[in-house]
């Protein structure tokens, strides 16, 4: 097994106008852990993680994947997978007809689609149109998407923003196997959850932030408190 790319946020700070959406923030993502990424609503998290994938500016600071900023990556699409909204989707287009497009783009093999169409449970659904999905069938899209990019003995980073939204309890449980069996094989995972439950049953590492702030930084298992006391804790 090879554990490779890890993540490392540094003085990493966004402003819009005056207002500071992320402030100054450092801290650092194990490879190979899965970090659950924590804080209430409107504390940053949605932004860290657009800058960490090079679709936000940062006003300053950096954010690096495997030492490089994700502009920099010489193969994004196989190196880093995520999901960050389930808006996105254009609705007249086929969920596998989506999946070819990305695929497409990043010199992936075909083959992948119908893998990982079967590996988040949407093979059957693939020839309809992403318009009539449910949102938790459009999240097991964007996930299918993010993992198209694996490849065999490639360790990569998986980013996940509310990755639960909208799933079923068997989607739950699926998506929690998911997590787990990725850093098993080597790959890093961010995942940002307000189920605190289900962070705290696969989480490695714990962050939260408020008001773009680090508030806490560290290995699960260092915690003295329970998840729920220690975010409540952090963020009070
Ligand atoms: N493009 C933007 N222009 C102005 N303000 C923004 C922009 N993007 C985000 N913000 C603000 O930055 C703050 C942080 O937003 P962000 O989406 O990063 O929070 P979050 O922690 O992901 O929240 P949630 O848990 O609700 O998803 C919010 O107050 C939001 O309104």
């Amino acid at each position: 097994m090879t554990v490779g790319v890890d993540v490392r946020i540094h003085a990493l700070s966004k402003h819009f106008k005056q207002f500071r959406a992320v402030d100054n923030l450092t801290f650092d993502v194990p490879p190979g852990t899965v970090t659950g990424f924590l804080g209430p609503n409107g504390s940053g998290k949605t932004t860290t993680l657009r800058m960490l994938l090079g679709l936000v500016r940062p006003t300053a600071g950096s954010a690096l994947i495997g030492g490089r900023a994700y502009a920099d990556l010489p193969d994004p699409r196989r190196t880093v997978g995520a999901v960050l909204e389930t808006a996105g989707f254009h609705p007249g287009r086929r969920g596998r007809d989506h999946l070819r497009i990305v695929a497409q783009a990043a010199r992936i093999p075909q083959r992948r689609v119908d893998e990982v169409l079967g590996e988040v449970g949407l093979a059957d659904a693939a020839d309809r149109r992403v318009g009539g999905y449910s949102l938790g069938m459009r999240q097991r899209l964007a996930l299918a998407g993010a993992l198209l990019g694996e490849s065999e003995g490639r360790p990569r980073l998986l980013v996940l923003d509310e990755p639960s939204n909208g799933l079923d309890p068997g989607g739950m449980a699926w998506l929690r196997d998911l997590i787990t069996a990725q850093a098993a094989a080597g790959h890093t995972v961010v995942v940002s959850s307000h189920v605190l439950a289900e962070v705290s049953r696969i989480a490695d590492h714990i962050v939260i932030v408020r008001d773009g702030r680090l508030r806490y930084a560290g290995p699960a298992a260092a915690m003295t408190k329970t998840l729920e006391e220690t975010f409540t804790d952090a963020t009070s």
